[in-house]
């Protein structure tokens, strides 16, 4: 089933900023990554998918439901991480929880056991009797999806759930959320400004850029193969290089790897026999993948509809990455 379709979606604030334009796109099942530098309009986005927000016109629907008519019945169905801090600093992370899933209509004692385990999920169970002011950021992110989880929802919104972390907190954050679509099955629309990041855990991809669609796709459409072989030696990565361009071949490095087109299966003989001649311990040989960000780098925006010759979509800057979405 479908989890989100919109059509035409488009939302001004006060008709002076228009946050979305025209968005038409689908949400299948699975770990989705909603891609965008900020200000692109994914906050505003998930706002109308759970009928907050009104779009000014256009149509959406989440899980077949209409936000604009059936919001309540949609909030029960989408758990919600908002982005910002909203947690109250006197409560404990048991009492807050308890307090949501009853919000969402369970009973009390349901409640309370779903909270338990809803923390327990997210790494909190020792800590849940504690007051949330005490807490760091991560445990009040992780208070968030917790609360968002609480009432055993098919589908979770969380807008940037790794906002305020160090490394290691982005990605135990990145795993816990892998781990929601993954294990319990339920499927996740992540919003972020961080393509590497999200890349990691989506199974696919939405890319907005001023409120327009800019690629939606399966992330395995996005990595396609190229026809460049990826070459890494544990050392003497200058002379193998030298040598392959004495062989004929158009090298190129890009970090410690050696880059070559790949014309035949000469190619692979060639870097083979240098390899061998020079005595190089040989790491790695492969063709290489594109990588996501690769693609928003270099490949024009391409519109949902056909743009007005009068207006034409603005191409993407060969070889630069988007402004704000790294
Ligand atoms: N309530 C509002 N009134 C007026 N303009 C708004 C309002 N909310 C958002 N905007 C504007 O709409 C545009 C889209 O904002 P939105 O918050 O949806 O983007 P975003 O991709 O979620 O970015 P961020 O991650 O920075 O929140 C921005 O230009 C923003 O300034």
């Amino acid at each position: 089933m479908t989890l989100i379709a919109t059509q035409s979606l488009t939302k001004t604030y006060g008709n002076q900023v228009t946050a979305l334009s025209d968005l038409t796109v689908t949400v299948e099942p699975g770990i989705v990554g909603l891609v965008g530098a900020n200000g692109a309009g994914k906050s505003t986005f998930i706002k109308i998918m759970l009928g907050l927000l009104g779009p000014t016109s256009g149509q959406a629907r989440v899980l077949g439901l209409d936000p604009t008519v059936d919001g309540h019945e949609v909030r029960t169905r989408v758990g919600y991480m908002p982005e910002h801090d909203c947690l109250p600093p006197d409560l404990s992370a048991a009492e807050f929880v308890t307090h949501m899933g009853r919000m969402s209509g369970l009973p009390r004692t349901i409640a309370r056991e779903r909270a338990s385990e809803t923390l327990r999920h997210v790494g909190l169970y020792e800590e849940r009797y504690r007051q949330i002011g005490g807490y760091s950021t991560g445990m009040k992110q992780r208070v968030k999806l917790a609360q968002a989880l609480v009432h055993d929802p098919d589908l979770l919104l969380l807008d940037e759930p790794t906002n305020g972390l160090d490394p290691a907190g982005r990605d135990a954050m990145l795993a816990l959320i892998e781990r929601i679509g993954t294990e319990f099955g339920i499927s996740v629309l992540v919003c972020s400004h961080l393509l590497g990041e999200v890349e990691r855990i989506c199974d696919a991809l939405v890319a907005i850029e001023g409120g327009r669609l800019l690629r939606s796709a399966q992330l395995s459409d996005m990595t396609t193969v190229t026809e460049v072989l990826s070459i890494e030696v544990s050392e003497g990565t200058e002379e193998l290089a030298a040598r392959l361009t004495e062989a004929g071949l158009s090298v190129r490095a890009d970090g410690q790897l050696l880059l070559v087109p790949l014309l035949d299966d000469a190619t692979y003989d060639l870097i083979l026999t240098a390899v061998a001649e020079l005595d190089l311990p040989l790491h790695r040989l492969d063709q290489r993948r594109h990588r996501v960000a690769e693609l928003f780098a270099t490949e024009p925006t391409q519109p949902a509809e056909p743009a007005e010759p009068s207006q034409p979509a603005e191409p993407a800057a060969a070889g630069t990455t988007r402004e704000g979405l790294q």
